[in-house]
């Protein structure tokens, strides 16, 4: 495990030299003008794609702010945020809207997945509200990596909280996006039940080259991913290269919420 000095920029190391899935330059939200501080206060990063990227930090400082920038969930107060080459600030909300449904995956923690459709029709969801068909070899390839050939034709409801988590990660890549954003995506899980989705995200990205960004409040599952970004006040404080749990739990000091 490395670390780094604090500072607020993270710049993955970029092997293959194309445009990055996510970058934020000097990215700074303030919720209330005049009252406190920044939540994000001028953050940078660039992700590269083909990365596990997790984000941890105390409660407060930060993460579902960055998480939410980042994604075009929320606009910044200042600051530039692109999704591939596309800068999203520049955009209407309608075109923010279509980069959101086509270029970006989102797994939650608490699956999110709609009770009244099949599985395959919650898998296959983001390719009909972008009114398109998708590219069904890649759907194949999704399906069978999450394991969910057998439940297609299953209604959420009648599968377990592991299985359910599947379809949303499964949702989350139908459209080959840019990024898969997770936000403690394992929380609701028991730990053995959250290892695999934790080796499933893995495998998106070695296997597949998709892009995760994941918030968690845990050590062993930001273990899992390549560089950890440790976020404190606003800022990015440290980054932690090839991490693992016990040098991430030093990092937050012993407290990981
Ligand atoms: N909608 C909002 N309106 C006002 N302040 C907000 C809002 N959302 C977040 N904040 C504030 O911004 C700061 C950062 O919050 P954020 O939710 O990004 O932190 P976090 O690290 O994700 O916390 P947690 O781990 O508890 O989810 C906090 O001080 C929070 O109170």
């Amino acid at each position: 495990m490395t670390t780094a000095a604090p500072r607020t920029t993270l710049t993955v190391a970029d092997e293959s030299g194309g445009i990055p899935a996510v970058r934020m330059e000097s990215v700074t939200k303030v919720y209330r003008r005049g009252r406190g501080a920044p939540a994000l206060d001028g953050v940078s990063l660039t992700v590269p794609r083909g990365v596990f990227l997790a984000i941890m930090g105390r409660s407060g400082s930060g993460k579902s702010t960055l998480l939410h920038c980042a994604a075009g969930l929320d606009a910044p107060t200042r600051g530039a945020v692109w999704i591939g080459d596309t800068e999203v600030g520049r955009l209407r909300e309608s075109a923010r809207t279509r980069v959101r449904r086509e270029r970006v995956g989102f797994v939650f923690q608490a699956y999110n997945l709609i009770p009244s459709l099949t599985v395959e029709e919650n898998i296959t969801l983001p390719l009909r509200l972008a009114q398109t068909p998708g590219d069904p070899a890649w759907l194949t390839t999704v399906v069978d990596r999450v394991g969910l050939g057998e439940f297609l034709s299953r209604m959420p409801g009648d599968l377990s909280g592991g299985q359910q988590q599947r379809v949303a990660v499964a949702r989350a890549v139908a459209t080959r996006p840019d990024v898969i954003f997770a936000d403690e995506p394992t929380g609701a899980l028991d730990p053995e039940t959250g290892d695999r989705i934790l080796s499933l995200l893995g495998d998106l990205v070695r296997d597949l080259g998709q892009t995760v960004v994941m918030v968690t409040h845990d050590p062993a599952a930001a273990a899992r991913a390549d560089n950890v970004v440790v976020m404190a006040e606003g800022r990015i404080q440290q980054i932690v290269h090839n991490p693992d749990t016990v040098g991430l739990t030093a990092a937050l000091g012993g407290r990981t919420r």
